[in-house]
């Protein structure tokens, strides 16, 4: 496996740890070796101590040992190289050895304006065979032109089924449960749907900051960073039809339909249905925390989005006039990315309160693992005095006996056994990025700065008018 960008923040927080717990519990095959290439010049020792700084950090106390690290460590090697060169590749085939008939993987946890480039260069350099697999990380493109080049260039090197564009949202648990509680129980298929559905909201909300990460960030934003992706894949889920069998055809099939069938926003819709917010100094956790313009790598003149809450339609039968919220931020007050599934209430009222407390499902992908549906329940004693209680299923303790898995680890996994359901396909990419461009243009042409919050509030003010103006607001 070779990871173009082997000293980032990526490789070193999230894919690294998780090849160290698959190595841990054997799941990886015995002679897979992991190169690691970036410009920084570094030897193979050299990398191995920064790789191990970062994995120790990491992992768990308990997981993490001498003797499991010292056998890891022997699959890592450091190779330095300027991916945007060609004739880098070269040295690349030379280190690699002629003739190498091994599986090759290229995990390219690099900058999207990489992609085509290094697909290009890899097939110069005799590098791109049939046994091959490519794994492009989000976002894809940073805009639907570039997308659509990048899918291009990709596409003249490697046949579609080599090609594994990852979301990393799919490989956790709680996401792979939405399709389970779905599909594999009777009781909620018959009311999802816009008949018993008021609203549905998606929120992803971090305390972290951007990090390094200002010179990636800043060209980004939340909306090309998280919106365009992780959010827009979380709505698929739980917009989408049954597919016919669970396997990567099936499950697309589905999930792109729904893409395509978003609602347009564009001109005015923009404007009135989009918030776009940029944090300003504030507390998270007692800690003081900077401005978004004082971060590392960001111009101090920046109006880059850290916060997008937008209202979006899915324009089918199942779900037509049901609004979907979505939002995400960095810098809030907490962590927590949950899906609401707000039922309508009951259509003739019995009891005081009824109607007030509509059925509510959760479920908070974390930080806890959690699925609690609000019912109503009477409150003892005389009188028929209605409360909203829960059913709290909580995944880590129903299932404690299990170590709880980190979304890369099942997913690289996948990339290893050749198994792409969990994995974009290049339709959805472009799907979602013909519904993402007009807003970006939108926001362009109508230049407005982002509005301000604080570091550590809920995000702008605007963004609870979104909802408060239709009679709803965000679940907090
Ligand atoms: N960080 C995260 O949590 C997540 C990141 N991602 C995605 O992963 C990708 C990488 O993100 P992240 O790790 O945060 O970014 P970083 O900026 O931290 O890392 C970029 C990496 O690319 C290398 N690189 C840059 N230019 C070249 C070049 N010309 N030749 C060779 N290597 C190069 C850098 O090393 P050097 O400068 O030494 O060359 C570095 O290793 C992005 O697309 C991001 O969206 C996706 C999900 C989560
Ligand atoms: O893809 C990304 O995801 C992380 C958030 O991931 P999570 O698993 O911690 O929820 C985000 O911080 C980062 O900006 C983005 O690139």
């Amino acid at each position: 496996m070779l990871v173009f960008g082997g000293t980032g923040d990526l490789t070193l927080h999230k894919l690294l740890p998780a090849l160290y717990h698959l190595h841990r519990e054997q799941r990886l095959p015995a002679d897979l070796r992991i190169l690691a290439l970036a410009r920084k010049p570094l030897d193979s020792d050299g990398y191995r101590a920064l790789a191990e700084r970062h994995c120790r950090a990491q992992v768990a106390r308990g997981d993490f040992t001498a003797d499991t690290w010292h056998s890891f460590a022997a699959r890592l090697d450091y190779f330095a190289m300027d991916a945007a060169q060609s004739a880098e590749f070269g040295r690349l085939a030379q280190h690699l050895g002629k003739g190498c008939s091994r599986a090759r993987i290229y995990y390219l946890a690099t900058a999207p304006q990489l992609f085509a480039p290094i697909a290009a260069h890899l097939a110069i350099a005799g590098l791109a065979g049939a046994n091959t697999r490519i794994v492009l990380e989000k976002p894809i493109g940073h805009s639907l032109a570039s997308a659509l080049a990048i899918t291009q260039a990709i596409g003249k090197v490697f046949d579609e089924s080599q090609v594994f564009r990852i979301d990393h949202y799919l490989g956790k648990e709680t996401v792979q449960n939405l399709m389970a509680l779905r599909f594999a129980n009777a009781l909620f298929e018959p009311v999802w749907r816009g008949a018993h559905i008021d609203h549905v909201q998606i929120s992803v909300c971090e305390t972290l900051g951007v990090e390094n990460r200002g010179g990636y960030y800043d060209q980004a934003g939340a909306m090309r960073d998280m919106l365009q992706n992780h959010l827009l894949q979380l709505l698929c889920l739980v917009a989408m039809e049954a597919p016919v069998r669970f396997d990567a055809e099936a499950v697309r099939n589905e999930k792109v339909k729904v893409l395509q069938a978003l609602k347009p926003l564009a001109g005015l819709d923009v404007r009135d249905l989009t918030v776009r917010g940029q944090y300003t100094s504030g507390h998270i956790g007692g800690q003081e925390v900077p401005a978004y313009y004082f971060e590392k790598n960001v111009d101090n003149d920046s109006d880059t989005e850290t916060f997008v809450a937008l209202q979006v339609e899915v324009d089918n039968w199942r779900w037509a006039g049901v609004p979907f919220y979505l939002r995400t931020g960095k810098r809030l007050q907490r962590k927590c990315s949950e899906i609401v599934i707000q039922f309508k209430p009951v259509p003739h009222r019995l009891f005081p309160g009824a109607a007030e407390h509509a059925n509510r499902l959760l479920i908070r992908l974390q930080p806890e693992e959690r699925i609690s549906l609000q019912l109503l329940a009477k409150t003892p004693g005389k009188g028929m005095t209605l409360e909203p209680v829960e059913l709290d299923l909580n995944l880590a303790t129903a299932f404690s006996r299990q170590r709880r898995w980190e979304a890369y680890e099942r997913l690289l996994l996948d990339v290893i056994e050749g198994d792409p359901t969990l994995f974009m396909r290049k339709d959805e990419v472009e799907a979602a990025w013909r519904w993402v461009n007009p807003i970006l243009d939108g926001w362009r042409e109508c230049y407005q700065k982002p509005r301000p919050y604080p570091a550590g509030s809920t995000g702008p003010e605007q963004a609870h008018s979104l909802l408060e103006l239709q009679g709803r607001r965000w679940h907090d």
